[in-house]
């Protein structure tokens, strides 16, 4: 568990100013399922999922100032400076009732991850790594067919380069501490899930027992 503290909010609103909340990290590569994924442990464990990149695109939609900064970044998939990513997923947890969190796609590098530990004092339960060859990832994103301006192949290419050189040493840095949890993401959805499964239900089985 950790403690948000709204510091927006302070002395007034409905909003609690300090939230103890239990947060999970979901990573993997561009295309590796982990959206897909976060449904299903939202429908099957009560959690609530945050999207960081979700999170950025309603930003870039509100009209916000940092829109074409935002807009920018993710068409040259490029990593958003920490302060702004960490903004929106404060406030999104504030928000939100629930006190159980899967942080999807954050942290992208050591940036984000120091800075979200400064700033929240939260450390993750556990990371939840979705482990997924390129070429498959590469595939997947390609027929995605949501409309994303970065599902292109030239985007795709430097998430991908981003990813190796910046986002895995965040998953190697969990991983030293035993906090690891790598799921093979190459398999069929319904596969996938069951693995995933398999990593929550004990968790589950012991706040019941
Ligand atoms: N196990 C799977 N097998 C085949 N296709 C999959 C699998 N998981 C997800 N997909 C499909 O691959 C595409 C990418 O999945 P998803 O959006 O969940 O990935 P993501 O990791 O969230 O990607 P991004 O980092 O770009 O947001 C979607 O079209 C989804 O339906
Ligand atoms: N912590 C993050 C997360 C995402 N971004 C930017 O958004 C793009 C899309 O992210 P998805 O998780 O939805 O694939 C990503 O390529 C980055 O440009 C970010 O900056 N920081
Ligand atoms: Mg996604």
């Amino acid at each position: 568990m950790g403690t948000v503290v709204d510091s927006s909010n302070q002395g007034a609103g409905s909003l609690p100013t300090n939230k103890k909340v239990s947060v999970i990290f979901v990573l993997g590569g561009p295309g590796s399922g982990k959206g897909t994924q976060c449904a299903n442990i939202v429908e099957n464990f009560g959690y609530t999922h945050l999207s960081a990149g979700d999170l950025l695109r309603a930003e870039i939609k509100s009209g916000s100032e940092n829109g074409t900064m935002i807009s920018n970044m993710i068409k040259e998939g490029k990593i958003v400076p920490s302060e702004v990513t960490i903004k929106l997923l404060q406030r999104a947890i504030q928000e939100n009732g629930n006190d159980k969190f899967l942080i999807d796609g954050f942290p992208r590098n050591e940036e984000n991850r120091a800075a979200f530990e400064s700033v929240t004092g939260i450390e993750p339960e556990f990371v939840l790594f979705f482990d997924c060859p390129e070429e498959e990832m590469e595939r997947r994103l390609l027929g995605r067919n949501q409309g994303r301006e970065d599902d292109n192949i030239d985007t795709i290419r430097k998430r991908f380069k981003v990813f190796l050189e910046s986002s895995l040493p965040v998953i190697e840095y969990y991983n030293s501490k035993g906090k690891v949890r790598k799921i093979d993401a190459a398999k069929p959805v319904g596969e996938v899930f069951e693995a995933v499964k398999a990593v929550f239900a004990p968790a589950v089985e012991k706040v019941a027992a």
